[in-house]
């Protein structure tokens, strides 16, 4: 298992999404010379859109080989396919209809206007996932790269909130969310343990609104109550922040000692 995670703190959101990116960048490149792909899960959200939109800005953004990118969803919600709210709308919009995808390869989760309600939709992405899992990856979800996650005000990660059914689940890589706190009520979601299956797992979290909610997930708040506490990566675990969303950390965690 993952130790501690590590904390980079960047001057404002900006510079954030702008280092995020070239991290990404980085990731994706060395994973695709390795093995030949690479495999992202994607977050909704102000943060994980604005590390979209300055992946698109970036010109080191051609020396990943975007045939070979397999693309997740970390949550999503249940709205109609296109609708500007569903993640995958605005996750097109800040980078993917920018550059040569293999659509095989891109993986949404299902929207309200398909055959399925969102449980069946649930099972129905779990399935998706276990078919691109392979053996090497031990786990009904394949072993993604890197999995992103904005953390809300609250302590939520994906669609998993405090002391909702999902965040308690501990079988299923996928589930539906009923009665978000959060609009929109319905929603599908990687619960923990999928999330936990990823190599890297990157909390995203800016400005000062959120700056309770890492406090209170980095120090050693269970994950019932604080989700983002409770995902970790296999390897590396790593929480990207700006000043503000820093500013309540315990001085045991941040700033870092000087040497
Ligand atoms: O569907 C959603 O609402 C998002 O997936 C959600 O989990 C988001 O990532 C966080 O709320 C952080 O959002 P911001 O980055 O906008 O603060």
């Amino acid at each position: 298992m993952t130790g501690a995670p590590q904390l980079v703190v960047h001057r404002d959101k900006e510079l954030m999404a702008r280092a995020a990116a070239a991290r990404l960048i980085t990731k994706i490149v060395d994973a695709q010379s390795a093995r030949g792909y690479a495999s992202v899960v994607l977050t909704g959200g102000r943060n994980g859109n604005g590390l979209l939109a300055a992946l698109a800005a970036s010109p080191a953004r051609d020396a990943v080989d975007w045939s070979r990118l397999d693309l997740w969803w970390g949550d999503e919600r249940f709205l109609p396919d296109g609708d500007p709210e569903r993640n995958y709308t605005q996750a097109r919009a800040a980078l993917l209809d920018a550059v040569p995808l293999n659509p095989a390869r891109v993986h949404p989760m299902p929207a309200s206007d398909g055959p399925y309600e969102v449980d069946a939709a649930a099972e129905v992405y779990a399935a998706e996932l276990a078919a691109a899992a392979r053996p090497e990856d031990h786990g009904q979800v394949p072993a993604f790269d890197v999995l992103m996650l904005g953390v809300g005000p609250d302590t939520h990660v994906a669609s998993l909130f405090p002391e909702h059914p999902a965040v308690r689940e501990t079988e299923r890589s996928v589930v539906g969310v009923h009665g978000a706190p959060k609009p929109p009520p319905t929603r599908v979601s990687l619960t923990l343990p999928a999330i936990r299956a990823a190599r890297e797992v990157w909390l995203l979290a800016a400005g000062e609104d959120k700056a309770g909610a890492a406090a209170i997930a980095l120090s050693g708040a269970g994950e019932v109550q604080a989700p983002a506490a409770g995902a970790r990566g296999r390897s590396r675990t790593l929480w990207l922040l700006d000043a503000a969303a820093a500013s309540q950390l315990p001085p045991e965690l941040y700033p870092p000692a000087v040497a």
